[in-house]
């Protein structure tokens, strides 16, 4: 009963989902941009003010999502930077004369559970294996795992992922797991992924390792959307050092569209 109460919402919410949610539940970005450097490493935790959801007005829970991809005391100069620079690409609405300009880069929020990217979703998170977590937020510990911050630019339909490889993802002695990288790769790209097509799953990711990652690295996913046919959208990746003179990893991925039902074990 639940579960057919829980089916009905979501299809209702996913219809309001869409790029707007992943792209305009960003205020926390302009918050962001008023920290100082210095600030950004001494922020224990942040949250993200996307707007209440009006419509939820009455519901007991909280409106606000944590965002994970905020800057933490984890976060090292090198990641720092790499933050700073992407974010102050970002829209920030700048007076340019009479007229707005918006610029295409934007910073992806991060939650860990990836039902919240939907309108509403944050609810039916308390309704839906109300303990389940996104691999990649699940260790509390700031630093140990996954540190990582997501821009898109919708112009090129393309995004930039800043990574910083906490010491419990060792794969061989004094390296970054492959499993992690394959990790951030699936992530990074099907957030893209789902930015430009809705709700996708992935059906195929292809990786070369091309040089071994030193656990504490901090690098760059880069992935652009290579084309969409149909349900199928394909993403190619490349994972290098911040300066972007070391190539770690290269990658492409297909994603397909999939109905809500598909995650209920419906194929319509
Ligand atoms: C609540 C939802 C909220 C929405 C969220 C949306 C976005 C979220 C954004 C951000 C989230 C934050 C972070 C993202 C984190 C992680 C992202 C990674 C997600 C995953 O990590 S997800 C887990 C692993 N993933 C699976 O667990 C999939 C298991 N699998 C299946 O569920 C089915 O297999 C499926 C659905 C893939 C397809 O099934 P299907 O029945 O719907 O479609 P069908 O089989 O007909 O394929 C249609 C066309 O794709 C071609 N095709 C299919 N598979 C292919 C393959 N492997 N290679 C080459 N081509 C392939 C066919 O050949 C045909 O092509 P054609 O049309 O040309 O004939």
């Amino acid at each position: 009963m639940l579960g057919q109460i829980a089916r009905r919402r979501l299809g209702l919410l996913l219809l309001l989902h869409g790029q707007q949610r992943l792209s305009n539940g960003l205020n926390g970005v302009s918050f962001n941009q008023l920290l100082s450097k210095e600030t950004h490493r001494h922020t224990q935790s942040s949250f993200n003010t996307s707007s209440p959801i009006s419509t939820m007005s009455l519901w007991p829970f909280s409106f606000q999502p944590r965002d994970f991809s905020l800057p933490n005391s984890s976060w090292s100069p090198e990641m720092c930077k790499a933050y700073d620079h992407y974010n102050a690409l970002c829209d920030t609405d700048t007076e340019n004369g009479e007229e707005k300009k918006r610029a295409p880069w934007k910073k992806l929020p991060s939650y860990n559970r990836s039902i919240k990217y939907a309108t509403g979703g944050i609810h039916l998170s308390k309704l839906i294996q109300a303990k389940a977590r996104l691999f990649t937020r699940n260790v509390k510990e700031q630093g140990a795992t996954f540190e990582y911050v997501v821009f898109v630019n919708k112009e090129e339909k393309s995004c930039v992922c800043v990574f910083q490889a906490g010491r419990l993802l060792e794969g061989a002695p004094g390296h970054v797991h492959g499993g992690a990288i394959a990790t951030m790769i699936d992530t990074v790209t099907g957030s893209l992924a789902g930015y430009l097509s809705g709700p996708i799953m992935t059906a195929n990711l292809n990786l070369d390792y091309r040089n071994p990652m030193p656990l504490g690295s901090v690098v760059l996913i880069h992935s652009a959307l290579d084309r969409i046919e149909g349900r199928k959208t394909f993403i190619t990746c490349k994972v290098t050092s911040t300066d972007e003179s070391k190539l770690y990893t290269e990658a492409t991925a297909l994603f397909v569209s999939i109905s809500v039902g598909h995650l209920f074990g419906s194929r319509n």
